[in-house]
């Protein structure tokens, strides 16, 4: 009982207020169209809420403007409710003439809106029958709209107050500008990339929920947790989950969490990532792989924000904002009935489409300067150059792993480069590839091969010929053991 009553309230936004007070007085005084208007500046009335079957959409957009309707002007001033007897006021013109069309000799009321004497606004009662607003139901309007003035005085307040609150979120995000060291982390200048920080500026200070697409390691995370970071959530905590490799059970219990005993195991209660993130954000990496069954019980936490622990019937609320992530087609996976459609529309609200670093490389230079500095200081090896022979290496590799593998590879160079200079020998890229825009010669390529050989005979050496482990060769030059493997068999390391 407690429980529903705190769900009720928590959803009593200014407007489910004033449509609830309304409801009510329809049971008093019948109408067909009652219309809500606040006061903007002196001059005008400017409608907000409206309820009745003689509503039509261009109310919501409709002005009074109090210099020309000085009949509503006096009403307002006068502080009590009129009401209005088209047959005694053959001049009167109908308050919404143009947007409803009334019968003449049709029942109209207008009730200020006032608190301490300060006008806020006007309501009007309207019925298209003649003689409905008797006058005890007067009486009841001029009562009614106290309460009608109190709800309007919330809307106002909360109006100002998220206003206040959008503008300290706006000035904050222009105050931290590009060189705001949660952007800093985001390294890049081309036009693609500048795009990307726009629309991470725009979106991060509201409620959306956002997607991420893009290739493996073009900074997807990175992305969400600086959306994050400048959102009004920033205070709040940021949780991740990673949706692959999970089947329906373990996806259930660590998005929602468990009771103690809900499962063998299950030793302990535990949070699920949706109650941790309560008032935060919830990053939903490699969403895609989410598996088909729990899906509705997501769109449900994240359309109702409640759900229940497993094996727990108490209903728990969460006020998350979703940022998902993948590198999948998963308009794809819907077509393929793979991936839940209204799933889909409700996560993607505000796409963003990460560019795959071969497409911007003109932040190649960039990056490598930001790795370079970052990494010297990690391995302590400070002061490190690129070559310009090293860096066009660099922008004519195709970057399938993106920017992590140009992030592993600049440390693999950094670790092999002796004399503070990174050379083009020192540039051990991941995936082998022809590369026809740099047609190097039969000796070039031959010295290449000659260069990495001795690199890796000398990490060989340092590793006591061990190849696995944390301290194998293979982790030494930061290369995947298999691959380190078939580079040695292409270059006769037995
Ligand atoms: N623009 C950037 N500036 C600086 N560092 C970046 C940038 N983009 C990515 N990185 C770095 O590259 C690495 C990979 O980024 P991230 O983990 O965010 O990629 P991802 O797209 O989420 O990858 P995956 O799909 O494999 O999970 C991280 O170390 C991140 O800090």
């Amino acid at each position: 009982m407690n429980e529903l009553k705190l769900n009720t309230i928590s959803y009593l936004t200014p407007a489910v207020t004033m449509d609830i007070l309304l409801e009510a007085i329809q049971e008093i005084v019948p109408y067909e169209l009652a219309v809500i208007s606040s006061r903007e500046g002196d001059d005008k009335l400017k409608v907000r809420y409206a309820k009745g079957p003689l509503i039509t959409d261009e109310i919501y957009n409709f002005e009074i403007d109090l210099k020309k309707r000085t009949d509503i002007r006096d009403v307002l001033i006068s502080g009590n409710v009129k009401l209005v007897e088209e047959s005694k006021d053959p001049h009167h013109d109908d308050t919404y003439k143009g947007v409803i069309d009334l019968p003449l000799g049709h029942s109209c009321m207008l009730a200020p809106l006032k608190i301490n004497g300060e006008i806020l606004g006007l309501m009007t009662l309207d019925h298209r029958q003649c003689d409905m607003f008797t006058p005890m139901r007067v009486n009841l309007t001029n009562t009614l709209s106290k309460l009608i003035s109190l709800a309007l005085a919330q809307s106002i307040m909360n109006d100002s107050l998220l206003n206040e609150k959008q503008t300290l979120i706006y000035e904050r995000n222009s105050l931290l500008g590009d060189v705001s060291s949660v952007l800093e982390g985001l390294v890049g200048k081309s036009q693609k990339w500048i795009q990307i920080i726009e629309k991470i500026k725009l979106v991060a200070p509201t409620e959306s929920h956002v997607m991420i697409l893009g290739e493996t390691g073009t900074g997807k995370e990175q992305v969400a947790k600086s959306i994050h970071a400048l959102s009004n959530r920033s205070d709040k905590p940021f949780i991740t989950l990673n949706c692959s490799a999970l089947n329906y059970n373990l996806a259930e219990s660590e998005l929602f969490g468990h009771e103690k005993g809900a499962f063998t195991g299950a030793v302990s209660q535990r949070r699920g990532r949706f109650e941790l993130a309560d008032g935060g954000t919830l990053f939903l990496d490699e969403i895609a792989d989410l598996p088909f069954e729990i899906q509705p019980k997501l769109l449900r936490a994240i359309q109702e924000g409640t759900f229940e622990r497993l094996g727990g019937e108490k209903t728990i609320k969460s006020d998350v904002r979703i940022i998902c992530a993948t590198n999948a087609d998963l308009l794809e996976k819907v077509k393929e009935g793979k991936f839940r459609e209204d799933l889909y529309y409700r996560l993607n609200v505000f796409p963003i489409k990460l560019p795959p670093l071969r497409e911007r490389k003109e932040d190649i230079f960039l990056l490598s300067n930001h790795f370079i500095e970052k990494l010297g200081k990690k391995l302590n090896k400070p002061n490190i150059t690129l070559s310009e022979e090293a860096l066009s290496k660099l922008k004519n590799y195709s970057w399938h792993g993106n920017v992590r593998e140009l992030q592993n590879t600049l440390e693999r160079a950094i670790i092999l480069c002796n004399y503070g200079v990174i050379k083009p020998e020192h540039i051990i890229f991941e995936y082998e590839e022809i590369n026809h825009d740099t047609a190097e010669s039969d000796d070039t390529i031959a010295a290449f091969d000659e260069e990495v050989k001795k690199i890796i005979l000398r990490a060989l050496r340092k590793s006591k010929g061990k190849i696995y482990g944390a301290d194998g060769a293979a982790a030494l030059l930061k290369l995947k053991p298999t691959t380190l493997q078939s580079k040695m068999k292409k270059l006769g390391i037995a």
